[in-house]
């Protein structure tokens, strides 16, 4: 963990990406979008945790049609700032048969945590899938996956805020920062 200095100094030389208010107007579009496409289908709406809590918590009051709530639970960065093996924590498989998924992430980055997801979902019955993401990272490479639904995109740089963690710490921030660029990237 962190020491509180560290965690202070990581925020004073972290960059602001997208404010509070820019997040909330984006909530709301995401909202009305599937709203659009799933308001008849009562969905079962699954949050990817731990990242997605603050997500989650601000788009499912703007859906205001009926639907079904559970979580997944899945590490693959495990606090770093790279990505490994992903752990499966916790997967409500036994809910999941004929069932329209909806799952909500915070980020799309190499996309191989939503594509395991998907994968998963579907092995066990699910009738369809979609998935919507708060932000999609420009990797500049192709992806094994791309969301249904997004809300904002970002360059390839480490974010962390709007429950995004960095080292564990910071979800609490209700805007999104990124650390400095690396030189040359
Ligand atoms: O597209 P990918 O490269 O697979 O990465 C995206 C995943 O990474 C983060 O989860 P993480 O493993 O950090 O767990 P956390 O949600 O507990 O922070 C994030 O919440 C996504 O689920
Ligand atoms: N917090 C955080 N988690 C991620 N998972 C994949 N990419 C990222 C990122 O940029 N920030």
């Amino acid at each position: 963990m962190l020491t509180r200095e560290k965690t202070e100094q990581i925020l004073r030389t972290a960059d602001l990406m997208y404010s509070f208010e820019t997040i909330e107007a984006t909530m709301q579009r995401l909202a009305d979008e599937i709203t659009d496409k799933l308001s008849t289908q009562c969905p079962l709406v699954l949050c990817v945790m731990k990242g997605s809590i603050v997500f989650a918590g601000h788009l499912l009051p703007k859906l205001t049609f009926p639907l079904n709530f559970d979580y997944v639970q899945v590490s693959r960065y495990h606090n770093k700032i790279s990505g490994g093996e992903i752990d499966w924590l916790m997967f409500p498989q036994d809910e999941l048969k004929d069932q329209v998924v909806l799952v909500i992430d915070d980020i799309l980055d190499e996309g191989i945590t939503l594509a395991e997801i998907r994968k998963k979902v579907l092995d066990c019955g699910a009738r369809s899938f979609y998935s919507a993401v708060l932000i999609d990272k420009d990797t500049g490479k192709v992806k094994s996956f791309q969301a249904d639904f997004v809300g904002l995109t970002l360059p390839d740089r480490y974010v962390f805020g709007f429950g995004m963690d960095i080292h564990g710490a910071w979800r609490n921030l209700p805007a999104i920062y990124a650390l400095p660029s690396e030189p040359g990237k």
